[in-house]
């Protein structure tokens, strides 16, 4: 059947269903979406980016990734949910409309396909990427210290069988390299959301420094603001900060690279839960979960548009 409305937004997918899901999405609202083909992964499979826009050209941008760590399903279902929440709220929702008759957002579901897609077939706890190289025994990046900045500091390994190995070079990532080529030949791109899982945080740079970044005061309050929201659904809560103080320290991570780069929005959410499931949170917590992710970004996305 070719429409949504069959798909269980419930329940956990494969890269197969997700990516038949994103056609029968974009067919089903092609005067608000589109798909755009960012590049290929490692192992040659699309990389695949949600385009909302209600016209325009180039329009500022916010731009929305789950996925980046393949193990971290919560993050691709909620943000397939919020895909569909995005569509179903405007025209309806005062900030969603908002936002969308002034921006455009772009969203990232299946951020690393290859390793989505052996967590399905092989290993379901597998994080980094599926990229080899000659002479190279172990196999993977870690997606979220592949970035410029920061590259190979600490909180970042250079032993290719780390799961938190960075990678030969910046960049060096197809998977990465896309997401940099498209945000900086758009170049308008205002905030940057990067999703993961799991323990119930919502940070800002920097990870690679406990330097704070020159926005801070205004990252904390609208962190705060977020963290509300989100509490104000389920009663969940999450708590804030920057990385480096709120964490530890990560080098080579998206978010310092998207500050670094003029995003001076730009946050990562780790979702549910604290530690009790983990990677392996339990379908019927999705729904809650996306619906309380979502009125965190909402407050992100109204923020952005208002400065
Ligand atoms: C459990 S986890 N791997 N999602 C934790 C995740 C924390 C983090 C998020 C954003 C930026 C820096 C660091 C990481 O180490 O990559
Ligand atoms: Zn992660």
């Amino acid at each position: 059947e070719r429409s949504t409305s069959s798909f269980s937004y419930s329940s956990y997918h494969t890269l197969e269903e997700i990516y038949t899901w994103i056609d029968n999405f974009v067919t089903e609202h092609s005067d608000i979406v589109s798909k755009l083909q960012i590049g290929h992964s490692f192992e040659n499979r699309s990389i695949l980016v949600l385009k909302f826009s209600t016209g325009g050209s180039r329009r500022p941008a916010i731009w929305i990734d789950s996925g980046i760590h393949s193990r971290e399903w919560i993050t691709h279902a909620t943000g397939i949910w919020i895909a569909r929440k995005i569509v179903s709220e405007y025209g309806k929702d005062r900030i969603v409309t908002d936002v969308l008759n002034a921006m455009d957002v772009f969203l990232e579901i299946v951020s690393n396909p290859d390793g989505f897609a052996y967590t399905h077939s092989m290993n379901r706890l597998w994080r980094k990427n599926k990229s080899s190289r000659p002479g190279t025994f172990c196999i993977g990046v870690d997606l979220n210290r592949n970035w410029k900045s920061g590259f190979g500091g600490n909180g970042s390994n250079n032993n290719p069988c780390s799961e938190t190995y960075h990678g030969p070079s910046p960049q060096s990532e197809p998977e990465v390299a896309a997401v940099v080529d498209f945000i900086m030949s758009h170049g308008n791109v205002k905030a940057l959301i990067s999703i993961h899982s799991y323990s119930q945080m919502l940070m800002y740079p920097y990870g690679h420094s406990l330097e704070p970044v020159s926005n801070q005061e205004e990252l904390y309050h609208l962190a705060k603001d977020a963290v509300q929201a989100l509490y104000e659904v389920h009663g969940i809560e999450y708590i804030y900060g920057s990385i480096s103080t709120t964490l530890y320290v990560a080098s080579g991570i998206t978010v310092d690279w998207a500050y670094d780069s003029g995003i001076k929005y730009s946050f990562s959410f780790e979702l549910r839960d604290t530690g009790r499931y983990g990677f392996l949170l339990p379908a019927v917590q999705i729904i809650p979960t996306a619906q309380e992710t979502w009125m965190a970004v909402r407050t992100i996305m109204e923020h952005t548009l208002h400065h």
